[in-house]
């Protein structure tokens, strides 16, 4: 089948690249000239694992391209909507510029009875909205919402938890969209992935509820956290103890320094935001979901400047980590820089190193320099700080660096405690009194 993928970011290119390797034939659409000629030469504009396989593989086989002119999927019957929607200026509702914008370019050259796949995170209301305009364009709309996890997005697009169809009201519309997504996932569902079938709204709020339902969790194990730390307890023992309860579960109970990333902040805000707009206050509960997630960064610097006396004025502090988690060089609200931030501010020297994200910064002429790896940062350092979990740094040799002074505080809970202490170094962990 013939598929556009229109926004080639994180979701959009992973996505243009899977349906390829699914068999389909498939042009990634995007405004960003520079994303666009790397990406048609088989290059990956930024680090996922096992997605520059796919799209090298993709673009060899002469069924993945990419494009600027909307002109050119005139003739395809699937056009995925995967255009970012970030956080307003005005820090709450979410940006929907780029859909709108896109779904403008796309509707001159849509095919008659072409399906229209919203894809990207939006409030709740907008494919009703949105249908009309699809409708007299000749489309059809059918909303499937993405869970994807950065990291992971290969493996996620193409063995996802389950699929979402949010289907027009409009029956003989929606019966038509539906059989076209099926054939686009025939393998997807083949392979037994359950399929979810609902109203728009309904699949429109499922995505957000869940990023909403993550960030409570995160939250959650985070104010245990500074439960334990006030009386002495271990958080990462009590989200192993609580997590065996299949009801909890144990996933998304790590303590640390927080969520952040390009959907799990804004997406609670801008839920919470049209909720608001709907006239409910039934979210009240995500401001201190929120505030918790905040006073994580704080900590960290709080402890650090305690660590240090109470001044870090021209003090070199060494943070590993620049990504909002590892294995992607993603820094989009990442709480790692944040904390940069914060202790820049405070007149710190910082020095970051960052296995992906490192060179990324250092294009964006951060303000920290930016050190080649982690024994680079942490030479003649006062305090480390390890801020993303990448394995290179959960398995450093303590032994081998060289600061000025031996103390770190794990942002993440994800070192050894044990084995740093015998090599000489005060540890601090988050919620491990
Ligand atoms: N990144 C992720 O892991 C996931 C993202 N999402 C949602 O997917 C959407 C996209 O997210 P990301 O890929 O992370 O964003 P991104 O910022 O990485 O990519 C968005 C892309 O859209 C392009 N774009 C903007 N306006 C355009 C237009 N009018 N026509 C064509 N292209 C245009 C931009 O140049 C950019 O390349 C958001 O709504 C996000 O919430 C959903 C699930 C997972
Ligand atoms: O809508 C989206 O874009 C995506 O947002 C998240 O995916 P992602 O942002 O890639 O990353 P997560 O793995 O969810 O991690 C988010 C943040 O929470 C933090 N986290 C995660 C888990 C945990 O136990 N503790 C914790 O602090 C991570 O370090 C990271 O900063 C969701 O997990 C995806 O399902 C969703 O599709």
């Amino acid at each position: 089948m013939k598929i556009s993928v229109i926004g080639c970011g994180y979701l959009g290119a992973v996505h243009a690249a899977c349906m390829a390797e699914l068999g389909h034939e498939v042009i990634g659409v995007d405004v960003d000239q520079e994303k666009v000629d790397l990406l048609a030469a088989g290059r990956a504009p930024f680090h996922e694992p096992d997605f520059d396989d796919l799209l090298a593989r993709g673009v060899a086989s002469g069924r993945l391209s990419f494009t600027t002119d909307f002109a050119q999927v005139a003739d395809a019957t699937v056009h995925f909507i995967g255009v970012g929607t970030p956080q307003r200026a005005d820090g709450r509702g979410a940006d929907m510029r780029y859909v709108e914008s896109a779904v403008d370019s796309l509707l001159p050259h849509l095919a008659d009875q072409a399906v229209v796949v919203g894809k990207s995170t939006v409030p709740v209301g907008t494919a009703d909205s949105l249908e009309p305009l699809v409708t007299g364009a000749g489309g059809i709309l059918i909303w499937n919402p993405e869970f994807l996890r950065e990291s992971f997005a290969v493996q996620d697009t193409l063995r996802p938890d389950r699929l979402v169809y949010g289907l027009s009201k409009d029956s003989d519309r929606a019966e038509q969209a539906l059989a076209v997504l099926d054939e686009v996932y025939a393998d997807i569902i083949e392979a037994g992935t359950p399929r979810l079938i609902m109203d728009f709204p309904t699949a429109e709020l499922v995505k957000v509820s869940a990023n909403s339902f993550l960030a409570m969790k995160i939250s959650f194990i985070n104010a245990m956290a500074e439960i334990c730390d006030a009386t002495g307890a271990d958080v990462t023992k009590l989200a192993e103890a609580i997590g065996l309860d299949d009801r909890i579960g144990r996933k998304f109970l790590r303590a640390g320094i927080g969520y952040g990333g390009g959907c799990l902040p804004k997406d609670t805000l801008a839920f919470q935001a049209r909720t608001e707009e709907l006239g409910l206050n039934s979210l009240d509960f995500l401001t201190d979901v929120n505030a918790i997630n905040e006073r994580r960064r704080q900590r960290v610097v709080d402890l650090a400047v305690d660590e240090l006396g109470g001044d870090v004025t021209g003090r070199r502090i060494a943070i590993l980590g620049a990504a909002f988690k590892p294995n992607t060089d993603d820094t989009r609200e990442s709480p790692a820089l944040d904390i940069a931030r914060r202790l820049e501010k405070l007149g710190a020297d910082v020095v970051i190193t960052d296995p992906a994200a490192g060179p990324v910064l250092a294009a964006r002429d951060s303000a920290a320099p930016i050190a080649a790896d982690a024994h680079e940062a942490v030479k003649d350092s006062a305090i480390t700080l390890l801020l993303t979990e990448w394995d290179e740094f959960k398995s450093l040799d303590p032994a081998t660096l060289n600061p000025a002074q031996k103390i770190i505080i794990d942002g993440r809970n994800a070192i050894d405690p044990t084995t740093w202490k015998q090599a000489g170094w005060t540890y601090y962990g988050m919620g491990r009194s």
